[in-house]
């Protein structure tokens, strides 16, 4: 069988699609505002709004614990999990090749070996690997929101500057931020996944309102310096620097009203899985043409159907590694072990996704020329 999709475009054709300088092609800019977007802007802005109201009315809002850890779970099945689940048969699909069984194997030893390592290091130094775990989403969740605003057609994001910012201030906003505003509810989110290994945080010195303040004001001023510096690339008004300094301010008072679970549980589907299933979408060439032909409804239920079987492996792997270390069915010390079980996927699917940046020119990987 041939290695080359039939009816597909260069990957060249693609990098160029996927960069800030050039014009993206109209479709995949679609895709991304309808499919990517929208969604997320509506969610999160909605969630914000809500959050924001109940704060000014002098209301503190007890939620019940399923409604805490709601949409965690819910990512599980819809798009959260999933939206990794289709890493071995994106990097072919990005390099404009039809993915074959030598794809499949590379992906998956990838994932045996980064996911594997980074398992074991989570039980030989639970605290280091949950500041890592902290530090990759950062990296991750940044260079997508990066893809995003270059797919989109942004172009004030030319230069490496303003990309580097633009990767830390968006990653800094669901990892930071919620931080600065509930460091009590987020240290019990990470102390609940040390303490699957046996062990304490202790008292780490970045809860101390000391420092949460310094951290706070620095990023307040690396996220002002990079929307200026997108600012003086384009002439006034420009439409895509307006919609990245207002997505800027939405997700900055998004995670600062809403409470850390939810905002990041909502975050994590509702915007950075939409943002990669529209990418996904992109590489596909079935999907592709579904979307140009205006049907995102078609182009999503493909995405689904190819990330279904390894949504189910993962699943039925989670169940496995749950009854094997016998943990007990608390909510919150099951979040955690979901958590951990996405961090050691974390690795890998960062690795993937990495190597379509580099694949497309996109990302930090090739600041547009
Ligand atoms: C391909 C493949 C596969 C599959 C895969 C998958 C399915 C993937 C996925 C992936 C994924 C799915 C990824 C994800 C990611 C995510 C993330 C990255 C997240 C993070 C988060 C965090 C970090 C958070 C935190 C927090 C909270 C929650 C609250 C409080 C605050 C804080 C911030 C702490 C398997 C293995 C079967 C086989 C081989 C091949
Ligand atoms: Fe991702």
């Amino acid at each position: 069988m041939s290695d080359t999709a039939g009816g597909e475009e260069s990957a060249g054709a693609r990098t160029a699609a996927a960069t800030a300088g050039s014009a993206p092609k109209p479709s995949a800019r679609r895709v991304m505002f309808v499919v990517g977007c929208r969604p997320g802007w509506f969610v999160l802005g909605a969630l914000a709004a809500v959050a924001a109201t109940v704060g000014a009315l002098g209301v503190d809002p007890a939620l019940p614990a399923w409604v805490r850890y709601a949409p965690l779970a819910a990512s599980a099945l819809v798009v959260g999990l999933p939206h990794g689940a289709v890493d071995h048969l994106a990097p072919a699909r990005t390099a404009g090749r039809t993915p074959t069984p030598r794809w499949l194997l590379a992906v998956g030893i990838g994932y045996l070996v980064l996911g594997g390592a980074y398992a074991a290091l989570w039980a030989l130094a639970p605290v280091a690997s949950a500041a890592l775990f902290v530090g990759l989403t950062w990296l991750h969740w940044g260079q997508g929101d990066l893809y995003a605003l270059d797919s989109i057609g942004s172009r004030h994001l030319e230069g490496a500057g303003v990309r580097l910012g633009t990767v830390l201030v968006r990653g800094g906003l669901p990892m930071l931020v919620p931080l600065l505003r509930f460091p009590d509810r987020y240290r019990q989110v990470v102390d609940a996944w040390v303490a699957l290994f046996g062990r304490e945080l202790g008292s780490a010195w970045i809860f101390t309102p000391g420092a949460r303040g310094a951290l706070g004001a620095a990023f307040a001023v690396v996220t002002v310096a990079t929307v200026l510096a997108g600012r003086r690339r384009v002439s006034a008004g420009d439409a895509g620097w307006r919609r990245d300094a207002a997505e800027t301010l939405l997700l900055w008072v998004y995670f600062l009203v809403v409470p850390p679970l939810v905002a990041v549980g909502v975050y994590f589907c509702a915007w950075h899985s939409l943002r990669h299933v529209a990418r996904l979408v992109e590489v596909d060439p079935a999907a592709r043409r579904a979307a140009a032909d205006g049907d995102e409804l078609a182009a999503l239920a493909r995405v689904g159907r190819d990330a279904l079987p390894l949504t189910a492996v993962s699943i039925a792997l989670l169940a496995a590694v749950a009854l094997v270390a016998g943990v007990d069915t608390a909510p919150a010390t099951l979040a955690a072990l979901y958590l951990v079980f996405i961090a050691v996927l974390t690795l890998p699917h960062v690795a993937v996704v990495a190597w379509m940046d580099r694949v497309q020119g996109a990302g930090l990987a090739g600041p547009p020329s």
